[in-house]
């Protein structure tokens, strides 16, 4: 049987005091009601317990209450407690789509039953429900992140590994390698796929406003907050939330940030209630967060707390033999966006796209299939970089150096004291870019 939960309601005080005890005598978990309004609040698609509620009452009545519950999610089982005189009622509510129905006087152990068979069937609907969300997509991470390179390989099975639980996950790679994707897959993958995906940037959000954004605010908790509002993190309840770019994430939030991941409680702006969360977090970085940390810009312990199940998505540059097939399926895309059929690929681009280097990796490839597809020439590698951020042109750049430098010696040594870096750094950046060792020796690399 499930553990799920029991509302009760019934407006006689005596009456929920001497069910509640039965109940809870058959170990079941109950929750009472004087009023139906707060129950509207505590049922949801993903509710996973049954509603018994007397069908008379003042205020909100029980076939109201029915209505509107299966207007939220017409599985959710409702048992309705009706008196000796109510056989119309009962009939429209049969109509309604009540489960069941006991007549008071009830004994408690035919009510028992009840719940407990309605506890079952409300866990096989949610049981499938999942199945069906996770069969649904399953198939699909082939497509969305095709490629039949090691590494590709290998991120696939790690992906389906942690949708499998609810682990919070980082998710680490460079700029435009797909960690969006990732995140979007393992989300449609996972027990959640039916529930909010919330995804919020980091970096793109103002220092002064991130707080109450996320966290949500009281009307009046700071000047210009009129109206109370609920933060991204109360949007995404039984979800996935996403943080991009989570090195952006201001020091001091990060403590507070630190707490919902442990606690699974936040409070608004304003507020003293705090109130629980049900979400997975995934959180994305394209920086190396250690050296945050070294650098005093990351919290060790937020690390330590989000390392747990990482997902590295590699580089254009680290699955170099998947690039032909991934244009060829960009060009695929771009041309059905379009609307164009007639798009050839000819032999001497396919060799360029292959051969080049993709810093800005599947985002800038997909720009270089949208141009295609457009009828424009393939940007030339140097105005292409113009066209990307400070960073990302500081980092091709880097890479441009260090490829050359190792290309023209034969050990790592002459390198790393021509470039002013320790071995270490160079080894670290050299796995970064996805670059081979030329002709150095094997000794050398250990660093
Ligand atoms: N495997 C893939 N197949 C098709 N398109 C992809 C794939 N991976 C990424 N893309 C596309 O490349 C672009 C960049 O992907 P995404 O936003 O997920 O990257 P990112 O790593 O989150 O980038 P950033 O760090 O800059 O935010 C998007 O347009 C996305 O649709």
């Amino acid at each position: 049987m499930s553990g799920g939960r029991i509302l009760l309601i019934d407006d006689e005080e005596e009456m929920r005091r001497s069910s509640a005890q039965a109940l809870s005598l058959f170990g079941l978990d109950v929750v009472t009601f004087a009023n139906a309004e707060p129950v509207l609040e505590r049922v949801g698609y993903g509710f996973d317990g049954v509603v018994i509620s007397d069908i008379r009452m003042p205020g909100m009545d029980g076939m109201t209450l029915l209505q509107r519950i299966r207007e939220m999610d017409s599985e959710i089982p409702v048992i309705l407690v009706t008196g000796h005189a109510d056989v119309q009622l009962a009939v429209s509510a049969m109509h309604a789509g009540v489960y069941d129905f006991v007549e008071k006087p009830f004994a408690a152990q035919h009510l028992v039953g009840i719940i407990r068979r309605a506890l079952d069937r409300r866990s096989l609907v949610l049981e499938n429900r999942r199945l069906r969300a996770v069969a649904g997509k399953r198939d699909d991470i082939e497509a969305r992140l095709p490629g039949r390179t090691q590494a590709m390989v290998d991120l696939r099975y790690r992906l389906r590994a942690i949708a499998a639980t609810d682990a919070d996950t980082l998710i680490i790679g460079e700029t435009g390698a797909g960690k969006e994707v990732v995140a979007r897959a393992l989300h449609d993958t996972s027990a959640r796929a039916d529930k909010p995906f919330i995804a919020i940037n980091c970096a793109a959000l103002p220092e002064t406003l991130i707080e109450s954004e996320l966290f949500g605010h009281e009307a009046g908790a700071f000047p210009g907050a009129l109206r109370p509002r609920y933060g991204k993190f109360e949007h995404g309840r039984g979800g996935t939330i996403l943080l991009d770019e989570i090195g952006s994430m201001p020091f001091d939030l990060q403590a507070k940030f630190l707490r919902v991941l442990q606690e699974r409680i936040i409070t608004r702006l304003g507020s003293n209630d705090p109130v629980s969360l049900d979400v997975r977090f995934i959180a994305t970085s394209k920086v190396d967060l250690e050296t945050e940390v070294a650098r005093g810009r990351f919290r060790p312990d937020l690390l330590y707390r989000l390392n747990v199940a990482t997902i590295h998505v590699p580089s254009l540059a680290q699955r170099q033999a998947d690039i032909p097939l991934l244009f060829l399926q960009l060009v695929r895309e771009a041309a059905a966006r379009y609307g164009r059929s007639d798009i050839e690929v000819r032999p001497e681009t396919m060799g360029k796209i292959g051969s080049r280097s993709w810093p800005g990796n599947v985002r800038e490839l997909r720009n270089a299939a949208d141009r295609l597809v457009l009828g424009l020439d393939l940007q030339p590698e140097d105005t292409a970089l113009q066209n990307r951020k400070l960073a990302d042109r500081v980092a091709a750049y880097e890479r441009g150096l260090i490829a050359s430098a190792l290309a023209a010696h034969g050990s790592l040594r002459p390198v790393y004291e021509m470039l002013g870096v320790s071995r270490k750094t160079l080894y670290e950046k050299m796995q970064k870019y996805g670059l081979e060792k030329g002709g150095a020796g094997d000794d050398e690399l250990e660093a």
